[in-house]
């Protein structure tokens, strides 16, 4: 058995030593560990007990011969050397590594013996790579390319093993795995030498040289080592040192208090105005313009509710079909056109549906019975709703995840610009010549807006709308139903507001043109920092928190009695911005776990959804508030419904969420044809 003294040794690489006057002796036949922090000096000094360093002065023995006089040839066949980043030819096999390894042993001429072989086998076997034995080094991963190195040190059959950090990248098993047979090999008598980070595997070790600076801090058994004043010396940390069953201690390093936080500074935002962020932001405007005329054609209609009422003499339940024939229109249509959405170049088809649109304002302000209407408004609806899905595939196929939050709250903040300007202007024209003048200026309005997107707007990229692939995923649909809830709570109250403000709450049309007006303001700046909030924090989060904000005035607004203007018009502002805004962190949630091919029919079937939950919602709500001519009943259970239904679509929001983890996990384990077609979901 081997051991080495080590005396009064400095040794370094330039005129500053790294070892300082180190003196040591490691025991033969045992597992000596060497430890201490970053650049002490653990590898200079295993490289001079390898013969690979020279001391400047000092001297090093094994076994009482000093290694400046021990023969080469003596000494390789007594001392292994694994470096810490040992390096290897392309190409070159476990085997070829292991035949290398034998190299001490034979002479030049020698065939590969019995005993080479034997050696080969006894490596392979103890690292478990005989199944690796042919492969290249360059094709194992970095745990399975250690081994390797560790079987070429077995190889070599030297009496001493010098190991520079052998179970860096090995995993628990198998560093377990090596500390096992660095133990069985010193058992046997041969002699360790370990550089190890490790305080927890340095138990392991019969002898433990710690060294600091390089000096030596310390050496003895673990137990001896092993303690909270010497790891502060050490490594400057606080630490525990807890026992393990086998009695042999365990050091957990612990965070000094004092230790200051590090900083790190917060990643540059990616802004709209990169090259691509010019053409992204000119089709965010011309979609934003375009849902302010969709949207006003929609919203203008039910501040005029108690005047359409008193016009055609018809009850809420009539002009709750009104609005509801809209959307039940939109969704149908949605749901059978959704493969032709995505069949052609998508300006095409906008234009198209536009068009369409156009006639049906016309229509509408044209209609002379309760029927035209109701058939004017079904058209329009019809068009609307497969226009709003075509625009969100157009937004999907050109705008980054990351910037979809700003450009939805964009397009939605239409929203407020429609209530801010919009609708008071339809209100007043509608003041000074009926309710009809609203719908012409819409239409023309449309018209004057079909002819600038013909002209500007982008055609879809190639293949942008060529999707194959099946929406039949319970992932998928469960997210239809989440957009089912959130429009369904909504939109139990929007279309009675008109009726509510003007009707219950007395609320004449010129000051209802002024509450639209502050609540389309708040809109439009909310909107906007929404759709900023989803990008920073998450749609997810941003959209649950909107909903339970969002319930307080669902409650509050349909329990409202006649009052002073202001408190009508703050509860009508704060349900406009809570419920309005929910639309920007759902579509970007939604569009984000879709796959690209499924989008365009994913968000047609979802227009679909949300259309058929605005319609039935109107319905359900206009069965519920009752009433002959334009005065509102039992509007309060209708709050406590949309309330409810918030709550439900709240649970279904979080266990979507965690599925889509859950999924997310799955997807890279599953075959791609078994994949659940869901492509992100977010924490
Ligand atoms: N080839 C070299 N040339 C010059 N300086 C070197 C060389 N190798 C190491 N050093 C220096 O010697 C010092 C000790 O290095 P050494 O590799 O022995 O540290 P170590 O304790 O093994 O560190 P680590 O835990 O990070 O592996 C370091 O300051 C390092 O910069």
């Amino acid at each position: 058995m081997l051991e080495f003294r080590v005396d009064q040794v400095f040794a370094g690489y330039g005129a500053e030593p790294v070892l300082r006057d180190l003196s040591l002796q490691i025991p033969a036949g045992r597992v000596t560990a060497i430890v201490g922090a970053n650049g002490c000096g653990k590898s200079t000094l295993l490289r001079c007990l390898a013969r690979l360093h020279h001391p400047h002065s000092g001297r090093i023995r094994l076994n009482n011969e000093d290694l400046r006089h021990s023969s080469t040839a003596d000494f390789a066949r007594s001392v292994g050397f694994l470096p810490q980043f040992p390096q290897a030819p392309v190409g070159l096999s476990v085997n070829a590594l292991l035949v290398l390894a034998r190299h001490p042993h034979r002479h030049w001429m020698a065939r590969w013996s019995e005993e080479d072989e034997a050696a080969r086998r006894e490596a392979l076997r103890l690292t478990n790579l005989s199944d690796m034995a042919g492969q290249p080094l360059e094709r194992l991963s970095g745990g399975q390319r250690q081994r390797a190195w560790m079987a070429m040190m077995l190889a070599q059959s030297t009496p001493v093993l010098l190991l520079d950090e052998p179970g860096s990248m090995l995993d628990p098993g198998h560093q377990l795995e090596l500390i096992a047979l660095l133990r069985a090999l010193a058992d046997a008598g041969r002699t360790i030498v370990v550089v190890m980070h490790d305080l927890i595997a340095a138990r392991h070790a019969d002898w433990l040289v710690a060294l600091d600076d390089g000096r030596l801090a310390a050496c003895g058994s673990p137990t001896e080592v092993l303690n909270p004043l010497l790891l502060r010396q050490l490594y400057g940390i606080d630490s525990h040192i807890l026992t393990a069953p086998d009695g042999t201690p365990i050091a957990v390093p612990v965070r000094p208090e004092d230790w200051p936080l590090p900083q790190a500074l917060p990643l540059p935002r990616l802004k709209l105005n990169a090259p691509t962020g010019l053409q992204e932001r000119h089709l965010v405007r011309l979609l934003a313009v375009l849902q302010f005329i969709l949207l006003l054609d929609y919203m203008v209609l039910m501040p005029l509710g108690a005047e359409l009422m008193r016009d055609f003499d018809i009850g809420p339940a009539r002009f709750g079909l009104l609005v509801g024939v809209y959307t039940l229109a939109s969704a149908l249509t949605s749901l059978v056109g959704g493969r032709w959405i995505d069949c052609g170049d998508r300006k095409r088809t906008l234009l198209t549906l536009y068009a369409g649109f156009v006639v049906a304002s016309l229509a509408c302000g044209l209609a002379v019975e309760f029927g035209a209407l109701l058939a004017a408004r079904a058209l329009a609806g019809a068009c609307a709703g497969l226009m709003s899905a075509t625009m969100m595939a157009m937004i999907a196929d050109r705008i980054e995840p990351e910037r979809r939050g700003q450009a939805i709250g964009t397009i939605m903040s239409a929203f407020g610009v429609c209530a801010v300007i919009g609708v008071p202007s339809g209100l007043g024209l509608a003041a000074l010549g009926g309710w009809r003048i609203p719908f012409f200026a819409v239409a023309a309005l449309s018209a004057l807006w079909w002819l600038r997107l013909y002209q500007a707007l982008p055609k879809s990229p190639p293949g942008a709308g060529a999707g194959r692939g099946s929406l039949r995923s319970p992932a998928l649909a469960f997210g239809w139903l989440l957009s089912f809830g959130i429009v369904f709570a909504g939109f139990l109250i929007v279309p009675y507001l008109g009726a509510h403000l003007n009707g219950t709450l007395g609320v004449g049309l010129r000051d209802l043109s002024w509450i639209y007006l502050c609540a389309g303001l708040a809109t439009f700046a909310a909107a906007r920092g929404v759709g900023r909030a989803v990008d920073r924090c998450g749609a997810a989060r941003v959209l649950a928190l909107l909903m339970v904000a969002s319930m307080v005035p669902h409650l509050w607004l349909t329990w409202l009695q006649p009052g002073p203007l202001w408190q009508t018009t703050l509860v009508f502002v704060l349900f406009m911005v809570l419920t309005s805004t929910r639309a920007i962190p759902a579509s970007v949630w939604l569009i984000g776990r879709v796959p690209p091919p499924l989008r365009g029919r994913y968000m047609t079937v979802n227009t679909a959804s949300t259309e058929a939950a605005s319609g039935l919602a109107a319905w359900c709500a206009g069965l519920m508030t009752g009433g002959n001519g334009a005065l509102l009943h039992h509007f309060e259970r209708v709050g406590w419904l949309a309330a409810g239904v918030t709550f439900l679509s709240l649970g279904l929001l979080a266990a979507l969420n965690r599925v889509g983890a859950a999924t997310g996990g799955a997807l890279t384990r599953k075959p791609a044809d078994q994949r659940t077609p869901v492509c992100e979901a977010e924490s």
